[in-house]
């Protein structure tokens, strides 16, 4: 039978809920199936069933209302829509086209060039005593070796990290961290938007890949863009927060360090069962298409559904007791860090060759790794991850 959803107050994108997102995670799950947000007029999934539910029906929760708590099918958003913001059949030829150039196949071709990178910064790491895991290493990382993998040239790299801010950030609402992270938006969209086209590509990364499915009449010049912009878009600081969560969480477990440098083969399991733990992407919004229903609440056409990818990943009824506990012995499969059905994310093997990457080389130089001092939360409207992670390390 229908009932009404649980109406919250609690403002999921304020400070306090933001910096330590847990308690309130566990009450959102508590409160319901379904839950009406008042302070965003959204309604909210934060059980891993419900959230499976709406991430694989995309028929019924689609994209291209965008991913923000406003329908930009109604007032366009601030830029042309990414193949995040469509639906079939739009999205099938972007994706289509992306699959082609992103895949297993060719990604672990970047196995080679994505390492050297990662030995250098960690042996100059593990020379010290205590290092900045975020500033050292998670943030120099993917800025290594992703533009490269793009194939942008050098100049405007700076530009990256504050675009994405840009990018991610817009998917809440306008709030103070909106504003800032738009303050210098334009030069940032531009010195991006520049680095996707055609010629300022070059000719063996995947920027000219996805040109050349224009060449085969698969995509147009201007999905050419927008494609080339969704990696720039997403690939620096999903793979920044996903290196400096897995640190942050590992630097909580010795005896999985331990056992890690045992046997360094446990590290791809490891990187999941972090990103389950603490998902660098935490929330987004679906947009209804038609009236329907889900736990047993109507939801009218148009609504908007912000999906709490970070609380499904720590659902007890899905991951048991401890499910906000690090268990290199659980199998974090199924887990949606990288979303689930049609938009899964199409990155995941560049996300999880460059976290397995610096996972690896780090093992191999260093001992223990502790907290040293409390890690500084980052101020972010979906994102969660650290501005700053101090630790102290003994070298192998
Ligand atoms: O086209 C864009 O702007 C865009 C595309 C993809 C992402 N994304 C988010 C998480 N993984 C990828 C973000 C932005």
């Amino acid at each position: 039978m229908m009932h009404e959803p649980t109406v919250l107050a609690d403002d999921p994108f304020d400070t306090a809920n933001i910096l330590d997102p847990y308690p309130f995670l566990a009450r959102l799950r508590d409160a319901g199936p379904v839950s009406w947000l008042e302070t965003t007029g959204s309604y909210a999934v934060a059980g891993y069933q419900e959230v499976y539910e709406v991430l694989t029906d995309f028929e019924t929760y689609i994209s291209s209302g965008g991913l923000g708590p406003r329908d930009i099918r109604k007032d366009s958003g601030w830029r042309p829509p990414s193949i995040l913001e469509s639906d079939p059949p739009i999205h099938t030829v972007m994706r289509r086209a992306l699959t082609g150039v992103i895949n297993p196949g060719t990604v672990r071709a970047l196995r080679e060039p994505f390492t050297p990178p990662a030995v250098e910064l960690t042996e100059e790491l593990a020379r010290r005593d205590r290092f900045d895991a975020v500033t050292d290493l998670a943030e120099k990382y993917p800025l290594r070796v992703f533009p490269d993998a793009v194939g942008i040239p050098d100049e405007g790299r700076e530009h990256l990290l504050p675009y994405g801010n840009m990018v991610f950030n817009a998917f809440g609402p306008e709030n103070y961290i909106f504003q800032q992270a738009f303050a210098h938006g334009d030069e940032h969209a531009a010195a991006v938007m520049r680095n996707c086209e055609r010629e300022n590509l070059n000719d063996t990364g995947f920027g000219a890949r996805i040109w050349d499915r224009v060449r085969d009449g698969l995509i147009t010049e201007q999905q050419a863009t927008l494609l080339v912009r969704a990696l720039l878009s997403a690939g620096v600081d999903t793979t920044v927060f996903g290196i400096g969560n897995t640190l942050s969480v590992l630097a909580r477990y010795p005896e999985a360090w331990a056992r890690l440098r045992q046997n360094p083969k446990l590290a791809r399991f490891a990187v999941d069962e972090a990103l389950r733990v603490e998902s660098p992407f935490q929330k987004f919004h679906r947009t209804v298409a038609v009236d329907t229903e889900l736990g047993g609440v109507k939801l009218p056409a148009g609504a908007k559904v912000l999906v709490f990818i970070g609380a499904a990943n720590r659902d007890p009824r899905k991951w048991g007791d401890n499910a906000d506990e690090f268990d290199l012995d659980r199998s974090a499969s199924g887990h949606v860090a990288f979303g689930m059905g049609l938009h899964q994310c199409v990155g995941q093997p560049i996300a999880r060759l460059e976290m397995e990457i610096v996972l690896q080389q780090l093992l191999e130089r260093v001992a223990t790794i502790e907290p040293e001092g409390a890690p500084v939360p980052i101020l972010h409207n979906v994102l969660r991850g650290f501005e700053s992670l101090p630790v102290r390390i003994t070298a192998a």
